[in-house]
């Protein structure tokens, strides 16, 4: 069994991830994190001296890995859904969820930690939103392709795991 978490930058993905698998008695894995081990990086280190496509192979190959894995709640990077055939070995081998939050929502939430996240390190609170409006609109037919969605600003493990065991017993 395997669940994944996937969403925007800032949608709770790792915060949810965490409780979620305590609650299931399950492993809680980071893809982000499991990838910077993998490779002795760290994410903007890969972004800045490889470059983008780089850094999506080795997230592909890194979701293979964890695919495998059992009895783990997986958050994926905010990107991952949207790459290659991750959405389709996700919804293969586990249930995923997509953590829908309103780019108001996520552009303060990240405002308070862009540094680490390269792609919108440097932007003001107005650019952020925008940025994040036109990146949503692009990546939300391959987030909509989750088995379940669960919205609004303060998703909890319980509303997740009452969606799973509603329809799967
Ligand atoms: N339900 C929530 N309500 C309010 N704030 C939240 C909620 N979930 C997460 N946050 C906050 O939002 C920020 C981002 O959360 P988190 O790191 O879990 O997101 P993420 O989806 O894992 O992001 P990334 O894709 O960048 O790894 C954190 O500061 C976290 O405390
Ligand atoms: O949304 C994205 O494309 C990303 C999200 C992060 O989780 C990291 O995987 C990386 O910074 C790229
Ligand atoms: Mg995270």
């Amino acid at each position: 069994m395997r669940i994944y978490l996937i969403g925007y930058m800032g949608s709770g993905k790792t915060t949810l991830g965490r409780e979620l698998a305590s609650k299931l008695r399950f492993s809680f894995l980071d893809l982000d994190k499991y990838l910077e081990k993998k490779y002795f990086k760290t994410i903007p280190q890969i972004f800045e001296e490889e470059g983008e496509a780089a850094f999506r192979l080795k997230e592909q190959a890194c979701l293979h890995e964890v695919s495998e894995f059992e009895d783990v709640v997986v958050a994926t990077g905010g990107g991952a859904p949207c790459f290659f055939d991750n959405m389709d070995v996700m919804n293969r081998t586990g249930y995923c969820v997509f953590l829908d939050v309103d780019s108001e929502e996520l552009a303060s939430r990240l405002m308070e930690s862009k540094t680490e996240r390269p792609l919108i390190k440097g932007k003001s609170p107005d650019e952020l939103m925008d940025f994040i409006d036109k990146m949503m609109e692009k990546r939300r037919p391959y987030y909509e392709r989750a088995s379940y969605i669960v919205s609004g600003t303060n998703i909890t493990p319980e509303e997740i795991l009452v969606r799973i065991e509603f329809e799967h017993g």
